[in-house]
């Protein structure tokens, strides 16, 4: 349906509902709708007969609260503090006179609507009230099917091992408790196992020896595992791949072992068989994967619904485990499970019984973290704390760990600091653009490359090194007008023949998946003339050969000398300058910025106004969903 006659519609029966919905049309107007949200109010009023703005005006909100990242929406919340735009007392004001005076009656009414069912008795209707967070119906069950995998695994017998084989892998002796040791062993005792770390803690080295574990293990009772690696985008599947060769490389391992670990990642996408044409994956319940374990990197990126086809589609004595950063940006997606999983994995609490077997497997002292009041999640994970990518002197390690812990004055005085490795620049209140020459000197090196005809590895390379990130899309300091402003200065320079055109040097991410071609939204692909002359668009295939697709052949994509921090989660690079906009934004928090400083591996220079920093640094971000309470007891 065109927007436009959604428009028509919804002010055609606006006036046949109620003169309260209005506020509905009025919110739609001023941008705290979308249409999505407008087509499902269509189908409440129109297909189900539902006319209660209560109910009405609950499906909306849950809707938009879809579109802002949440699993559900809590009306208890919602009634005190709805979504940004809208004020409390406008939304009490129509409810109330819809005859809602409390969260109590709001939920009472809908108990009432043929619309909702209850969490304890679940029919199939397009809203599900649980307490007093709402959901649309198919989220419910993403939800639900997620929480029962995890207590169908709290509650899987113990996977016996050989507790000599972990002494093999860490043989050096220190007097710090080894967290990567501890991992290792809970994660081999685990049939589903959560490994959380910041840049560098070895989160890479840590599942090889793990899998060098399995691997001994299995061949030991003259076993074959099968083995797969997988991640959210294309990009994080090449790193993965990419960095489990490098540690299989560097750890003393067997040939025999290390013949049986895999180094090529897939994306979640090809693994659980994306039919692009349907909605329904080729992996799912009746037809698991062929695997025995199964790794995915970057789960910060995994959004709710992907994690419940993953665990649909896993065979009933597979292994999982998943590693990532749960300090970065959610996924674009609904949900945060790393996020919800990992909660408090900070205190690392054991159950007493678990820290006994833990030290018995590794020797490590886990007694002093032994707590009776953990929960049964606490048991799966575990977070590696030590940073060999940074040390002490690092600003980047300590910019990360300052943004993190969200406190403002650590931050600026980290930013105060004269750090080798960042670098800060505050633009003055009047500036209107940023600064383009000082930007893009970052991408000279890129350029003579370019210049000079160097095949495509290099240049690729030579791309790889630098990035620019933003943390919006629009205005003058968003993603879209820097690269209209890049490109634009390149051509000043004589470096580009034509903007509008394809030119050697383009630089392209991709914004949609496309199956013909084999590849993903987030894939980049730089422009460079073939052995004909001809122009072509190169991309890394996940064995690191390069692929060149003629430009016509490319569907949906956009100019990449920008990103925005969300794009680039899943990639690092050698040096990042991030670019803040110069009024506030909700999207400035503290996981985005920590996620921005954490794509740079050597340097990193931040573009942003004092106040708009210390803003970010206080401000995080918030999902709601109800895994947090089952799985921790505690509400947002
Ligand atoms: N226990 C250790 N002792 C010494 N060096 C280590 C240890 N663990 C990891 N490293 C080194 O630290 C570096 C980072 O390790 P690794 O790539 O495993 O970390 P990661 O958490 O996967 O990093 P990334 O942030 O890239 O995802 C590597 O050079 C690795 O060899």
């Amino acid at each position: 349906m065109d927007s436009s006659k959604q428009l028509d519609w919804l002010n055609a029966d606006m006036d046949l509902l109620s003169d309260e919905v209005h506020c509905l049309a009025d919110w739609r107007n001023r941008g705290m709708l979308k249409a999505i949200d407008v087509q499902w109010i269509e189908q409440l009023a129109t297909h189900a007969g539902e006319s209660h703005v209560a109910v009405l005006m609950a499906g909306a909100l849950s809707s938009a609260a879809l579109g802002a990242g949440h699993i559900c929406m809590d009306l208890a919340d919602v009634w005190l503090q709805p979504p940004e735009g809208i004020r409390a007392n406008e939304l009490q004001q129509v409810l109330m006179t819809s005859g809602v005076h409390s969260v109590e009656q709001w939920c009472q009414q809908l108990w009432q609507s043929d619309l909702v069912c209850q969490a304890e008795a679940i029919t199939e209707k397009p809203m599900v009230l649980a307490g007093t967070r709402l959901y649309l119906y198919r989220y419910f069950q993403y939800e639900q099917s997620v929480l029962s995998y995890i207590n169908r695994q709290l509650s899987a017998p113990t996977r016996p091992f050989d507790h000599a084989l972990i002494g093999s892998l860490f043989p050096a002796d220190s007097h710090e408790l080894d967290w990567q040791k501890v991992a290792v062993a809970n994660a081999a005792s685990l049939p589903f196992s959560v490994i959380s770390g910041g840049p560098g803690t070895g989160k890479t080295t840590t599942v090889t020896k793990l899998l060098a574990l399995l691997v001994a293990e299995s061949q030991q009772q003259g076993q074959r595992l099968r083995i797969e690696l997988a991640a959210p985008t294309g990009k994080a599947a090449a790193r993965l791949t990419e960095s489990i060769a490098g540690a299989k490389a560097s750890l003393p391992l067997s040939d025999d072992i290390k013949h049986a670990i895999p180094e090529q990642a897939s994306t979640l996408h090809r693994l659980l068989g994306s039919d692009f044409g349907r909605s329904r994956f080729k992996h799912h319940s009746d037809n698991p994967l062929h695997l025995d374990v199964l790794l995915v990197d970057e789960v910060s990126m995994v959004d709710l619904p992907m994690m419940a086809k993953l665990i649909d589609a896993l065979p009933s004595h597979a292994r999982l485990i998943l590693l990532g950063d749960k300090d970065q940006l959610a996924s674009v997606e609904a949900g945060s499970v790393l996020g919800d999983l990992s909660y408090g994995i900070e205190q690392a609490y054991f159950q007493p019984n678990w820290a006994d077997h833990l030290f018995a497997c590794t020797g490590e002292e886990v007694m002093r973290f032994a707590n009776s009041t953990a929960p049964p999640i606490s048991r799966v994970l575990t977070l590696l704390r030590k940073s060999y990518r940074f040390d002490a002197n690092s600003g980047i390690g300590h910019l990360a760990k300052a943004m993190n812990t969200g406190e403002a004055n650590h931050v600026m005085a980290c930013l105060d600091q004269d750090y080798q490795d960042v670098q800060w620049h505050e633009p003055d209140d009047h500036q209107t653009k940023p600064d383009i020459a000082r930007l893009a000197k970052g991408y000279d090196d890129y350029w003579q490359a370019v210049g000079e005809g160097a095949d495509i590895k290099a240049v690729y390379h030579r791309f790889s090194q630098y990035q620019i990130l933003t943390a919006v899309r629009q205005g003058e300091f968003g993603v879209e007008r820097l690269n209209a402003h890049f490109e634009q200065y390149f051509y000043q320079r004589g470096l580009l023949r034509d903007p509008h055109l394809w030119y050697p040097g383009k630089a392209i991410i991709l914004t949609r998946n496309d199956a013909a071609l084999g590849l993903f939204n987030g894939d980049i692909g730089i422009c460079l003339a073939d052995e004909e002359q001809r122009l072509r668009v190169w991309f890394m295939q996940p064995d690191g050969e390069f692929v060149g697709l003629l430009p016509s052949r490319l569907n949906e994509y956009e100019v990449v000398f920008a990103m925005t921090v969300h794009k680039s989660q899943g990639s690092e690079f050698s040096e990042v300058a991030l670019v803040l906009p110069m009024t506030p934004s909700p999207v400035l928090t503290k996981e985005l910025v920590y996620t921005g400083i954490t794509r740079a591996k050597q340097r990193f220079t931040l573009w942003g106004r004092r106040s708009l920093i210390r803003l970010a640094a206080e401000s995080r971000i918030k999902r709601y969903s109800g895994l947090l309470e089952a799985l921790w007891g505690k509400q947002l």
